[in-house]
């Protein structure tokens, strides 16, 4: 388990980290999101002893990284896997050679060496690249390479530091589920540092959105997208659907418990209402629907579709309401 309490961290007189409190269980996938600059890498270098924090403590397992030496850190890193979004191989070696670097570091035999790297190429999936160049690969196999050459050294946990931002969508896609597999298959801990909300919807089951370094949402992906927090907002933006002037708009937010309802028709017929659905986002999480859909209803239906959307236990949102339509308790 990784146990972050309190930490700070400055450059300087730059405070980049500004009391960061995380807890992440052994072999989960959890994603650490947020726009650029507000600190998610130095958080990251952090945990594997990259950068040294000010203030707090953290754990990884019973090891407090703040007391290791130097010698100590080395080999507390072999633990530790990391993959950037620019791959950084070696460009005058080949795949094996790449992927059996670490390896030589540690001084390990070459028949050792050997056995591991084709396990690893076998891993990875790209068998017949073996001697290529790293020039000769596309952007997703470099990072299949850089994904063998991490997990070299069987570490525990494995840090992802953007590590389908260079990609394309199809390559982020076969990147995403080659971790999902190594995290099943080996049971390595995985901290997945991205700016991109859909790349940790697809494989993350919890999640932090850091802002200004500080944690500002935490937990489930269901959990944070079902509550809507300010700082989910601030990460996606609004969403540009043209809303009618008249009537009320409504979001309503789907997730594994409703998503396979009829809520919309049931609701219509229900309450002999007219309403217009003017878009929506559904993604899959967990095999299972995670979005929302926006539908505008009159003006006059609005109390009973309240009432109706509570009792079904729907999370759902107004906006742009005319504040004169609006009861103060609305409003507030
Ligand atoms: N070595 C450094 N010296 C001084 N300031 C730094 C250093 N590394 C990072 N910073 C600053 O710390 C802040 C956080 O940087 P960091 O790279 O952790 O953010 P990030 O969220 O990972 O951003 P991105 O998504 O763009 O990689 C930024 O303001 C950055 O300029």
């Amino acid at each position: 388990m990784i146990e972050i309490k309190n930490l700070r961290k400055f450059y300087g007189n730059l405070e980049v980290l500004k009391g960061i409190d995380l807890q992440i269980e052994k072999g989960k996938i959890f994603g650490l999101v947020g726009r650029s600059g507000t600190g998610k890498s130095t958080l990251l270098r952090c945990i594997n002893g990259l950068e040294k924090y000010n203030e707090g403590s953290l754990y990884v397992g019973d090891v407090d990284v703040k007391n290791l030496s130097e010698k100590e850190l080395r080999s507390f890193r072999k633990d530790i896997g990391m993959i950037f979004q620019h791959f950084s191989l070696l460009e005058r070696l080949t795949v094996y050679e790449n992927i059996a670097l670490p390896l030589r570091c540690w001084n390990y035999d070459k028949s050792f060496i050997d056995k591991r790297v084709r396990e690893l190429l076998e891993v990875i999936d790209i068998p017949d690249k073996t001697n290529s160049k790293p020039r000769e690969l596309s952007g997703g196999q470099k990072q299949r390479v850089a994904i063998a050459r991490a997990l070299a050294m069987e570490p525990k946990i494995l840090l992802c530091d953007e590590a389908t931002s260079a990609l394309d969508p199809k390559s982020t896609k076969s990147i995403i589920s080659l971790l999902n597999k190594i995290n099943k298959d080996l049971g390595i801990t995985m901290v997945i540092v991205t700016h991109e909300m859909h790349v940790l919807r697809s494989i993350c089951e919890e999640i932090a959105i850091i802002e200004d370094g500080r944690i500002e949402a935490v937990g489930s992906v269901e959990k944070v997208f079902l509550n809507q927090p300010p700082a989910l907002k601030n990460l996606v933006g609004q969403k540009e659907i043209a809303l009618p002037e008249t009537g009320i708009n409504i979001e309503m937010f789907y997730s594994q418990d409703n998503a396979s309802q009829p809520i919309i028709t049931k609701m219509a017929r229900k309450l002999n209402i007219d309403c217009i659905i003017l878009g929506g986002e559904m993604e899959s999480y967990k095999n299972s629907p995670l979005g929302s859909i926006i539908i505008n209803i009159p003006n006059d239906g609005f109390n009973n579709v309240k009432k109706y959307l509570d009792e079904k236990n729907v999370i759902w949102k107004y906006f742009e309401l005319d504040e004169e339509f609006l009861g103060e308790e609305e409003i507030c």
